[in-house]
């Protein structure tokens, strides 16, 4: 396993073009390339080598090579809560994107901002060297990747299809077996992170597949995200990703519990969520839901139907190697309930609602 954080800083480089920073970035130990630090030079294309000096305000950073150069031409599919910021992040980065959306009303935003647009998959692939998807689930993957006008049609060797949206091992290995019968390479790569994140370009990329593919692509993960991780083979990826998301899953559900049972004993769970801020058991989804949730309100990042998606997903994976996950099932029946509540496209800190219906 690999794991790569944000280039490293405090070396200036001489050589290479030199590329105007807007801002400097903090020394965190993995430091984020911060959201308005933008390239302001024409992308490197493949195979220039050498290396890229980035002047910045204060200090100056270098960026090895693989990490520095840009592929010459970057399809984008699915413009959805995730693909529209991290395809504006790319954008603004300087990179030259092709978007597609099924509703091709909300390519409109980022066409706006010099995107192109084509007509289908298979056209954006066809016109680009490599393309990203990220879709609701594993039946739009498919159906976008190898579907009539799907991405395949328009692939060839040379070209990459990075798919990022959040799936299962068995259909992202179905989707990587149609990619690579092109000749194309093929790179998993579901997100960790929200809407926020990928507003500010702090997504958790868990790759796998062709490494070939994760390296040429690594300096784009960089735009859109603060970390990527390289786990091997295809399913790989997927699975850390719902394992991950089968966690939060849980503990959402449990969280909800809290502050409901919190309420009815007479607590206010406003000075809940305070406690549970400083205690051993904070995390940033608590404070940043908790309160929304307290009013019964559910501003959408994470719409509740992708969350019951990806604990479906996870307890197929737990049963295909006769894993127990007892709290993750009664997690997803609460799920469940919220969705037949027609809360599918509320935050799916909505959950509480299934709680609050028991009661
Ligand atoms: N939101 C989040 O916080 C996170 C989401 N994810 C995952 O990322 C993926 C996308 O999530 P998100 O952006 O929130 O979802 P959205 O529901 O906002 O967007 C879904 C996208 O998929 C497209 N789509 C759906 N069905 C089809 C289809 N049959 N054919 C073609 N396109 C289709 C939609 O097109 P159209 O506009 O036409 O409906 C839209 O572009 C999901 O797998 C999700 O689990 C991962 C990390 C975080
Ligand atoms: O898949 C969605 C993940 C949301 C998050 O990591 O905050």
């Amino acid at each position: 396993m690999t794991l790569v954080c944000r280039p490293t800083y405090g070396k200036l480089l001489s050589s290479a073009p030199m590329l105007a920073i807007t801002s400097p970035s903090p020394s965190a130990l993995c430091p984020p390339l911060p959201s308005r630090l933008r390239l302001k030079a024409r992308p490197f294309r493949f195979g220039t080598g050498g290396l890229l000096a980035l002047s910045v305000p204060f200090r100056a950073f270098s960026v090895s090579a693989s990490a520095s150069e840009f592929p010459e031409r970057i399809g984008f599919l699915g413009m959805g809560i995730m693909g529209t910021p991290m395809t504006h992040n790319l954008i603004k980065a300087g990179c030259n994107i092709t978007v597609w959306n099924r509703t091709k009303s909300r390519c409109d935003p980022l066409i706006s901002l010099g995107a192109k647009y084509k007509a289908s998959p298979e056209e954006v692939a066809a016109s680009c060297d490599i393309t990203f998807a990220m879709l609701s689930d594993p039946e739009s993957a498919v159906e976008v990747a190898c579907g009539t006008h799907g991405v395949v049609n328009g692939l060839s060797p040379g070209k990459g299809y990075v798919d990022v949206s959040t799936v299962d091992g068995a259909t992202s290995k179905l989707i990587s077996e149609h990619i690579k019968a092109t000749g194309a390479l093929f790179l998993e790569a579901p997100v960790s992170g929200s809407k926020k994140p990928a507003e500010d370009g702090q997504l958790i990329f868990l790759t796998a597949g062709d490494k070939a593919l994760y390296e040429t692509v690594s300096p784009l993960l960089d735009i859109m995200g603060k970390s990527r991780f390289y786990l091997g083979d295809v399913g790989n990826g997927a699975a850390m990703k719902l394992v991950v998301n089968m966690i939060m899953g849980s503990m959402m559900a449990s969280f909800s519990e809290g502050l409901l049972l919190s309420k009815k004993v007479g607590l206010d769970p406003n000075v809940l969520v305070e406690v549970v801020s400083q205690g051993a058991i904070s995390t940033p989804m608590y404070k940043l839901k908790g309160p929304s949730m307290v009013q019964s309100h559910y501003p959408t990042a994470f719409p509740l139907k992708h969350q019951q998606k990806d604990m479906r997903l996870a307890l197929g994976l737990a049963e295909s190697v006769c894993q127990s996950t007892p709290i993750a099932a009664a997690a997803n029946e609460l799920y469940k309930v919220a969705k037949s509540y027609g809360l599918s496209d509320e935050d799916f800190s909505a959950v509480i609602e299934a709680l609050k219906a028991k009661q």
